[in-house]
């Protein structure tokens, strides 16, 4: 891997709460690239591939970003996120991957689950996030059967996640068929922000945690949905739609 190959950036930041998942409130630094092979209809991050931003990608070799992680974050961390776009669709990313983990730092990173990289294999958190019908995109199961089965295979099962983002009651059959295709790895559910680009916290908060109690009232009836966490966009309820956080 040359240290010559660059990595598209669009924002550094943090220390920040990590709002999503399964290490939901770990203290954590933030690196997210641009580029996605996917246009969620909702996404919260669609600067990230819609063109609207493309005026503040940085391409940046990995030590510029260990030394803009340091300059951002000072020293109190130990834990980086990287995602986008999809993470997924960088090699140049292995190098970064490297000199994060020979300073001790752990790597989360987030991905729909629709490329491969041998990369992937070294990220302690790994979280994948298929996407459901309202997101209009088509899930690759055999992509997805593949990083699944190799982490499987290396032993990496541990720090394995799937994330369902769920909108409407046939984004919840997605999320069985999900979960009952991969039964061993942690599974959550994450309340959809049907709203991602209103610029009034307050109202947001309000309207999330009521759509919050509705998914959870739905999954504690359904008989499929057993060995499952479901859970809000903490940094959403806090924060609203702002970038950066
Ligand atoms: C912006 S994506 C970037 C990583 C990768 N492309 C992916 O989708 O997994 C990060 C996380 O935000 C979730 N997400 C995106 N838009 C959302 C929304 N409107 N409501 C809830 N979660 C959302 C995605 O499902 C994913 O888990
Ligand atoms: N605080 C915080 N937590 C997050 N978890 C996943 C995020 C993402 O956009 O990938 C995200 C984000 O943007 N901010
Ligand atoms: S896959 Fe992730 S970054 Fe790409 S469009 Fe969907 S939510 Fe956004
Ligand atoms: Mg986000």
């Amino acid at each position: 891997m040359s240290s010559r190959e660059t990595i598209p950036v669009l924002e550094i930041f943090g220390p920040t709460i990590q709002g999503e998942g399964l290490v939901i409130g770990r203290k954590t630094m933030f690196v997210r690239t641009a580029g996605c092979d996917y246009s969620c209809h909702w996404c919260d991050s669609a600067f990230t591939w819609d063109g609207s931003a493309k005026n503040e990608i940085r391409h940046m070799h990995a030590e510029e970003i260990l030394d803009e992680l340091g300059k951002i974050g000072g020293s109190g961390w130990s834990h980086v996120t990287l995602s986008g776009g999809n993470p997924a669709l960088l090699s140049s990313l292995a190098l970064l991957i490297d000199n994060l983990h020979e300073r001790g730092f752990s790597i989360a990173l987030e991905t729909q689950g629709s490329r491969w990289q041998e990369w992937l294999m070294e990220i302690d958190d790994l979280t994948l996030s298929p996407k459901p019908p309202s997101s209009g995109m088509k899930t690759d199961w055999i992509v997805l059967d593949k990083i699944i089965a190799r982490r499987k295979e290396g032993d990496r099962n541990e720090g394995l996640s799937l994330k369902v983002v769920v909108m409407d009651e046939i984004d919840l059959t997605y999320a069985v068929q999900v979960h009952q295709r991969y039964p061993d790895v942690p599974f959550i559910i994450q309340a959809g922000n049907d709203d991602p680009t209103s610029t009034d916290p307050d109202k947001l908060a309000v309207k999330l945690l009521k759509q919050y109690a509705c998914l959870v009232d739905r999954v504690m009836r359904s008989e499929e949905l057993r060995n499952v966490r479901v859970l809000p966009q903490l940094h959403a309820l806090l924060w609203g739609n702002r970038r950066g956080v």
